[in-house]
């Protein structure tokens, strides 16, 4: 699969500061790679989503790269949440890699006698069908990220678990023997990243575009979520992901978080941002950037910039007004 091709933008390779979810070893950090983060940029690993995107917001660190959605497990909540509220922050690219676990333990442990593992709560989700045939008694341990596991394995022996799933460059760092390879339930599993950054960079638009939104309701109605969507629908927009997240104020109170598929520039997309702003309480603009993919987003003949400026120009005419 091939990554992002890095758009033009204000983050300059050599000098600029990435962050991302660590320690060394996390699929997270292969995502910074496949970026094509110029090697001697700062790489400045955190212990968790939100230390990253903290960091990012003070303005320790230019750039985050930070997991937004597996293909088995769905959304990364801590992401999610942390860029639908707070400073405003943008998405301004995206890396899909390509997962797989290995067992790994300390070496001379053999598989039978392994009690409990340690990975992260993504990672478990993915390997669980393999664990409740392999392992089906084994405790489950969760931690920070998959090296995160590996890593506590090869610190002082204190480690809560005998095994970590991870990723075998991290076992591999680690020192780590491999007990299993490709332990994922999904062979196809993929896991999504963003490279987040301070509003301001608005990637090129390259006609393979998404755009990542959070909608706040005014308030809870029938029908209320259709006319979110709507905007879309009738504007011949497809929306790539949906997810509600709790808005934390009080109970039955959601947020919703949305790809769609266009650019900020693109005249339909502008006119559903227009009219989600006048029926949302909030409308959290989160980025537009190139698709991982690359795959074109395909437009009607009545939702292409031209047929949107035609009519606006039309609406003039009508009112007496210059095109
Ligand atoms: O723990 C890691 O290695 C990460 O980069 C985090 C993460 C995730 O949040 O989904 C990334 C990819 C895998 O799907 C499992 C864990």
């Amino acid at each position: 699969m091939s990554p992002a091709v890095p758009p033009a933008l204000s983050l300059d390779g050599a000098t600029t500061r990435y962050g991302y979810l660590g320690p060394e070893g996390t699929f997270t950090q292969m995502a910074l790679h496949a970026w094509g983060a110029a090697r001697d940029a700062v790489h400045h690993p955190f212990g968790s989503v939100d230390a990253a995107l903290g960091a990012l917001r003070s303005g320790e660190i230019d750039a985050a790269m930070v997991p937004i959605e597996n293909s088995v497990e769905g959304g990364v909540s801590a992401t999610l949440d942390a860029l639908a509220s707070g400073e405003p922050l943008v998405v301004v690219g995206e890396v899909l890699v390509p997962i797989t676990f290995v067992l790994a333990a300390r070496p001379g442990m053999p598989l039978a006698d392994v009690r409990a593992v340690g990975t992260h709560s993504h990672a478990w989700a993915q390997v669980r069908g393999w664990m409740g045939t392999h392992l089906p008694h084994a405790a489950y341990v969760p931690t920070l990220s998959t090296a995160a596991a590996a890593a506590g394995l090869s610190e002082d022996g204190s480690a809560a678990y005998d095994a970590a799933v991870c990723a075998p460059v991290a076992a591999a760092n680690h020192g780590l023997e491999v007990l299993a390879e490709d332990i994922g339930d999904m062979s196809s599993a993929v896991t999504r990243f963003v490279l987040v950054a301070k509003p301001g960079t608005l990637p090129e638009r390259t006609g393979a575009d998404k755009t990542t939104l959070v909608l706040y309701q005014r308030d809870d109605h029938p029908g209320g979520l259709l006319e979110l969507l709507e905007q879309f629908a009738v504007r011949g927009i497809n929306m790539s992901r949906l997810e509600s997240r709790p808005t934390k104020e009080s109970m039955g109170r959601y947020c919703f978080s949305i790809d769609i598929e266009g650019h900020v520039l693109d005249e339909r997309v502008g006119e559903a941002l227009m009219g989600l702003k006048r029926v949302c309480a909030e409308v959290r603009f989160l980025g537009s950037y190139p698709r991982a993919d690359g795959t074109e987003v395909r437009v009607s003949d009545s939702t292409t910039d031209e047929s949107f400026t035609d009519a606006r120009a039309w609406l003039h005419s009508l009112r007496g007004l210059p095109g």
